[in-house]
């Protein structure tokens, strides 16, 4: 949970441009969604607002879908060894022991990520704070016999698990429309 989580009602009364500022980048680098998503309101509790981000990534297309993975930066690639992440992404990967791999790991993460997005045309995204490096590692390995769309609904699938994970983060888990919280 962040330092600051808000209630629901604060959520509830935000004007969208407030509502942008705050869950803009729940879906990585993809303030679209919230954009979205705030018509939805009132939101019952930060569950009913993941749903409501889940329920508009699957609604979208295959090429939306595949636009939101291209948006998501390669695990332990170029952009994390240069600190570059954003924090969100940063904690995510360090939590999965990824900022701590073997030279050996990494080489091998960096091949596999290649041969991913070579095959795919979008990166391989997995919710980092559900796995530990070697279940992403196998699991890249095993993703990657998939058909093509197949992987986009698969990796739009992780999207959802990592935006619910940073909005529990933000919002008063226990914070109800119907209750003073
Ligand atoms: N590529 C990829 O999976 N990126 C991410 N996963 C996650 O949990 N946070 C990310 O930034």
């Amino acid at each position: 949970m962040g330092d600051n989580p808000l209630s629901i009602h604060v959520v509830n009364k935000m004007g969208y441009e407030e509502f942008i500022k705050s869950f803009g980048n729940v879906v990585e680098h993809c303030s679209l969604c919230a954009a979205a998503v705030w018509r939805e309101r009132p939101f019952r509790d930060a569950e009913n607002l993941a749903s409501c981000f889940g329920d508009f990534i699957d609604r979208l297309p295959i090429s939306g879908k595949e636009g939101i993975l291209r948006l998501h930066p390669d695990l332990a690639g170029r952009l994390a060894q240069a600190g570059q992440l954003t924090s969100e992404s940063t904690r995510e990967q360090a939590s999965a022991g990824l900022n701590t791999m073997t030279e050996e790991e990494r080489q091998r993460m960096t091949n596999l990520n290649k041969r991913y997005t070579q095959k795919f045309g979008f990166p391989f995204v997995i919710c980092a704070r559900e796995n530990k490096k070697d279940a992403i590692l196998r699991g890249l390995g095993e993703r990657l016999e998939n058909a093509p769309q197949t992987e986009a609904i698969t990796g739009a699938n992780e999207v959802k698990k990592i935006c619910r994970l940073r909005l529990l983060d933000l919002v008063k888990p226990d914070s109800q429309l119907n209750s003073p919280l």
